[in-house]
């Protein structure tokens, strides 16, 4: 047996907006790859100041510094998986596309970052068209959520059955195979996500969790898509495998802050070694 030193290490490259409140973007991603036992490295596109309850500023990266994190990391280190996260604007979309098609990436999950949880818009309005032309139809999986794939389709999303008649026509857009998202959604929906690949419908349902603190859950799933295509599952296994990581961390959220908390990445340690009950 190889000495564990030795042993390939599968590595995931996070293209995505820093969050100084730690619960979502590059912090969440680089802590989700490093739960599913994947090295993680990132590209940072811009710089957030967030917290549980605001975005209140944003710092654009230039499109050649982000391409400039992505060759380092591509000319040395390699990367078998790539997610994108907040890419805030048409420049910073069409350089990404172009790397992605120069390093003939295939293990692409696009996560079509818009709007956050709080309601602040994350990228320009004509960032939305340059994402569908230009990046969407090179993705392995695109996982939009419920607002996404209402802007993405341009219809609006109540019901499952909406879920799916969306998921197929996203899929028109070129992306390989579609997650739509449902935690935006209401009642039983709220943890149901629809995949199509073309050929496969699946519905992908988890109990609603109970917890105002969510914030995340995008970054976090798509973050352990790409993670687990980086341990080689194929596409519609690495989504199950992520949608169980996704819903135990969110069964293990954490309540800081004063509006919705992240969900707990490190669930894997509690169940590992709890800690002691706290005491008064
Ligand atoms: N309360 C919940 N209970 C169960 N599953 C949930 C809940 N909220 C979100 N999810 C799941 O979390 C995953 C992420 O979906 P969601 O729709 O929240 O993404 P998002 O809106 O992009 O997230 P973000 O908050 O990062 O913007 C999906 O698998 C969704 O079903
Ligand atoms: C840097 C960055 N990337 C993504 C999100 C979306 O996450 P959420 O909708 O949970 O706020 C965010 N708020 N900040």
């Amino acid at each position: 047996m190889l000495p564990l030193t030795y042993r390939p290490v599968p590595v995931a490259l996070t293209i995505a907006g820093s969050d100084s409140g730690g619960g979502a973007g590059i912090q969440a991603d680089l802590r989700t790859f490093a739960f599913n036992q994947v090295h993680g490295t990132s590209a940072i596109t811009c710089v957030t100041a967030q917290n549980t309850m605001a975005v209140t500023r944003v710092d654009v990266l230039s499109p050649e510094a982000v391409i400039a994190q992505i060759e380092a990391v591509a000319e040395d280190i390699g990367f078998d998986a790539v997610k994108t996260g907040m890419l805030p604007n048409a420049e910073i979309i069409l350089a990404v596309a172009q790397t992605v098609q120069k390093n003939n990436l295939q293990t692409l999950v696009v996560d079509p970052v818009m709007v956050s949880r709080a309601g602040a818009r994350l990228i320009d309005e004509d960032a939305i068209s340059t994402l569908k032309t230009h990046l969407i139809p090179h993705a392995l999986i695109l996982t939009p959520n419920r607002y996404e794939a209402e802007i993405l389709s341009d219809q609006s999303i109540e019901t499952l059955q909406d879920m799916k008649a969306v998921a197929i026509a996203i899929h028109q857009l070129g992306s390989q195979s579609v997650l739509i998202k449902g935690g935006g959604c209401t009642g039983d929906l709220q943890g149901t996500d629809v995949w199509f690949d073309g050929q496969q419908l699946e519905v992908l349902k988890a109990d609603p969790v109970p917890t105002p603190n969510t914030h995340g859950t995008g970054c976090t799933l798509s973050a352990a898509i790409a993670a687990q295509l980086a341990l080689s599952q194929p596409p519609l296994n690495a989504v199950k495998a992520a949608k169980d990581y996704i819903t135990q961390a969110l069964h293990h959220a954490l309540q800081i802050g004063q509006g919705p908390g992240p969900v707990g990445h490190w669930f894997p340690l509690i169940q590992a070694a709890p800690l002691p009950p706290v005491t008064e």
